[in-house]
């Protein structure tokens, strides 16, 4: 068998070739990355643009209007297309492009600049330890294929990372990005408990804006099928999701009616998903989008993923779960996940689970 998982290579690349090796975490390595990349046409299209897309499109300045659309949404689908959300697109690009100055900075600088900052660096798999650490006791194959940053948004004033510029820029771009995000998710979340007719008291905020995070990802290019995905299928802990995917790279798939379809990349778009706590604050009336990420063979992709929790220690009270905390929800995710090496998530909060 050939040894695909490879490290310490010398660098053939010079430091703004986005393929360049050395920036990869050695668990993420592979002869692969070594090569030109096998498609440096710049008209490369990715081929899902052909496909039609069939993901509802809920615009955020006429939600008034659009309740029907969007109840529909997150009944049927969990996930829509958010279109004139406010971002400003050089904002969405920005992010983007810092994003990938950031990743191809070799894996030592990443891994060493934010140690004692409030910005975690993780590789392989997000869910089970920010950290990364734990990985090699995992096989390369059941490794997520992704690599990425991890920030606390209620943290941004409190840091400042001088010793690695493109993060700094980054802190700075999300200072702005944060505004807006949190904006588009309180006006969802409002048009969402308005049309489950939620009576929500002030006291208990499901949807806690300082509890925001931003998690960078670079997914690896990878011709080689055998490593799985960059991202495996899983439902999103959050009340909602908003993801800025990369414009040109296809990657994200989600799961309607027992069929995968890829969420195309289309610029200036803003894909929201719902996740566990609003499926449970719902009580099940929505629904929480199982999704994953391929690895394209071509090209890396880039995404920048917002989620949003409700305040740690609100009770979600509903008929169909037993009233738990967002805190005792993320506790059990993180025993599962390292007992049974997976997410078993609401299922453990029905009312008729044992434990
Ligand atoms: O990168 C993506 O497209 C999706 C990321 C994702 O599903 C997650 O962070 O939970
Ligand atoms: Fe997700």
């Amino acid at each position: 068998m050939i040894d695909l998982y490879i490290s310490n290579l010398p660098n053939n690349n010079n430091n703004n070739n986005m393929n360049n090796i050395e920036s990869y975490p050695p668990v993420l390595r592979h002869l692969d990355q070594q090569q030109p990349p096998p498609n440096p046409d710049p008209d490369y299209k990715d081929p899902t643009q052909e496909d039609p897309d069939t993901i509802p499109i809920i615009d955020l300045s006429c939600l008034d209007h659009d309740t029907n659309k969007l109840e529909e949404a997150c009944k049927d689908w969990g996930l829509f297309r958010l279109v004139n959300h406010g971002v400003p697109l050089t904002l969405l690009n920005e992010l983007q492009e810092m994003a990938k100055e950031l990743f191809s900075l070799s894996f030592e600088v990443k891994e060493g600049a934010c140690s004692g900052c409030p910005v975690t660096y993780f590789w392989g798999t997000p869910a089970l330890t920010p950290s990364g650490r734990t990985l090699t006791t995992r096989s390369p194959q059941n490794i997520n294929w992704v690599e990425g940053f991890d920030v606390a948004l209620s943290q941004l004033p409190h840091f400042s990372v001088p010793q690695l510029p493109t993060l700094e820029s980054i802190r700075l771009l999300l200072k702005d990005y944060e505004n807006h995000l949190s904006r588009i998710a309180t006006t969802l979340f409002e048009a969402m408990a308005n049309n489950l007719d939620l009576n929500l008291k002030p006291s208990k905020p499901y949807l806690a804006e300082n509890t925001g995070m931003v998690r960078v990802y670079r997914y690896p290019n990878c011709s080689d099928a055998n490593v799985g995905w960059g991202m495996e299928a899983h439902t999103d802990s959050s009340v909602l999701s908003i993801l800025n995917q990369d414009d040109e790279v296809s990657g994200l798939q989600v799961l309607k009616d027992d069929q995968w379809l890829t969420v195309k990349p289309i610029s200036n778009t803003l894909i929201v998903n719902l996740g566990d706590m609003m499926q449970a604050i719902s009580d099940d009336r929505y629904k929480s989008v199982t999704h994953r990420v391929s690895i394209n063979k071509h090209k890396e992709r880039i995404s920048i993923c917002y989620f949003v929790f409700p305040g740690e220690d609100v009770v979600i009270e509903s008929s169909k779960y037993k009233p738990f905390t967002y805190n005792e929800f993320r506790a059990q995710v993180q025993q599962d996940i390292k007992a049974l090496g997976y997410k078993v998530g609401l299922a453990r909060f029905q009312h008729n689970e044992d434990s």
